[in-house]
């Protein structure tokens, strides 16, 4: 996406910190948004030919080729996001003297001017709000580690999270930022997850959290558009996030294995060979040489030793995450665009078997349904307590 401009500091007149008016994005087309996300990514599903994008995005290419192109395509992007800070990773069995060190990560991402920064504590944020943002009088107070505030405050394009360094409340911020920006340029922003079939037809699956979006969207026999956030104009779909962000609670090579794959390709001892250096020992591991964090585990449990992470360990939540480049998945549709959904799945999760396991719905239905937004919170993380795993 284009970047999303934030005003300086300068004195506001009128109050008024950001004028508003003003298109913040530079594209004016959705096309021109489109042509914008394909600079961005380098192909790892090449298309043969242009003129028919949509069902020659499974064209055959040789297992070589296709290595190379995503391997261009890890080092653009690894190139493009600076990590200035990382958390320590949290032992299986930390060494008994030692406090596991905590805090820190922050995440610049240049090319989409997004800044990310997390301070322990809410004087720590007064100290620094002269920089960064002022507060607002009704965050006034000083959150505990399990009182998560979080606020948006849309004119300045500023948020404020505090309290967690849970990345989801991260991604959410921005998708929350973009169900402002976007229904005033006609354009719908979904919590849904999309892929595209053989014939250019797209899914849509719509679903709370832990209703299986990411797990049913990464479907090996059908190109990945998006796991979590998009938006639909009248051109078809587009994904609002670069990758996917997903669940690996008892994840297992069988159960998932693209998910696993992914997690494993970036986490693994990496063939690129990058000049750079890394000023902090990233948090993500297995890699001895140079690729350290290309994927993101977050509140999992590893084995100080031989660095395995135990996938079934849910002892500081159960909400446990991998974020990963959408590259890493195989069957990515690069650019994550698509034209209208043909099918939308409404996911309900449905543990106490209330509903039928799969039911045509009429639009009414459908509409209904959607509204009402049935789920079972069953395995669902959001009826666990400790979701957000203090840092
Ligand atoms: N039949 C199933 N369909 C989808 N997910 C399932 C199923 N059974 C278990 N799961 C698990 O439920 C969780 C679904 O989470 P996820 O796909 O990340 O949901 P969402 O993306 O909607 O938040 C995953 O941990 C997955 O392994
Ligand atoms: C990141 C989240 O969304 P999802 O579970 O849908 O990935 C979340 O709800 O914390």
């Amino acid at each position: 996406m284009p970047k999303i401009q934030t005003h300086g500091r300068e004195k506001p007149e009128n109050g008024i910190c950001h004028n508003d008016s003003e298109l913040p994005v530079k594209a004016k087309t959705i096309d021109e948004v489109h042509s914008l996300q394909k600079k961005r990514s380098a192909p790892t599903t090449p298309i043969k030919d242009g003129a028919q994008q949509g069902n020659a995005a499974f064209a055959t290419i040789s297992e070589e080729g296709r290595q190379k192109l995503q391997l261009q395509s890890i080092r653009k992007q690894f190139l493009r996001t600076r990590i200035l800070e990382a958390p320590e990773p949290r032992l299986k069995n930390p060494p008994a003297a030692e406090e596991p060190k905590k805090n820190k990560k922050i995440i610049v991402e240049d090319e989409i001017d997004v800044k990310y920064k997390s301070f322990k504590k809410f004087d720590t944020v007064k100290e620094h709000s002269d920089h960064y943002f002022s507060i607002p009088e009704h965050l006034d107070g000083v959150p505990s580690c399990r009182e998560i505030k979080v606020s948006a405050i849309t004119l300045r394009k500023e948020m404020v999270i505090l309290g967690t360094q849970y990345a989801g409340e991260m991604k959410k911020g921005l998708f929350g930022v973009m169900h402002y920006l976007m229904p005033k340029r006609n354009i719908l922003s979904l919590h849904s997850s999309n892929n595209m079939g053989k014939d250019v037809d797209v899914a849509l699956f719509f679903g709370l959290s832990g209703t299986g979006k990411t797990t049913l969207s990464t479907d090996h026999n059908r190109l990945l558009i998006g796991d979590d956030e998009h938006y639909w104009s009248e051109n078809g779909i587009s994904n609002i996030e670069g990758g996917c962000y997903a669940k690996c609670i008892g994840l297992t090579k069988e159960k998932e294995p693209d998910i696993w794959n992914a997690i494993k390709f970036g986490t693994g001892k990496c063939p690129i060979k990058l000049d750079m250096h890394f000023e902090l020992e990233p948090f993500i591991f297995f890699c001895p040489n140079v690729c350290k964090f290309l994927v993101v585990l977050e509140n999992i449990i590893f084995d100080e030793h031989t660095r395995a992470v135990d996938y079934s360990d849910n002892s500081i939540t159960e909400n446990t995450r991998a974020s990963y480049p959408i590259e890493y998945i195989p069957n990515a549709k690069i650019p994550c665009v698509g034209p209208h959904p043909k099918n939308v799945i409404l996911l309900a999760c449905d543990a106490f078997g209330v509903l039928p396991p799969v039911s045509k719905l009429t639009l009414a239905q459908t509409m209904y349904h959607f509204i009402s937004g049935y789920i079972a919170l069953v395995h669902s993380p959001l009826h666990q307590a400790h979701r957000y795993a203090c840092p």
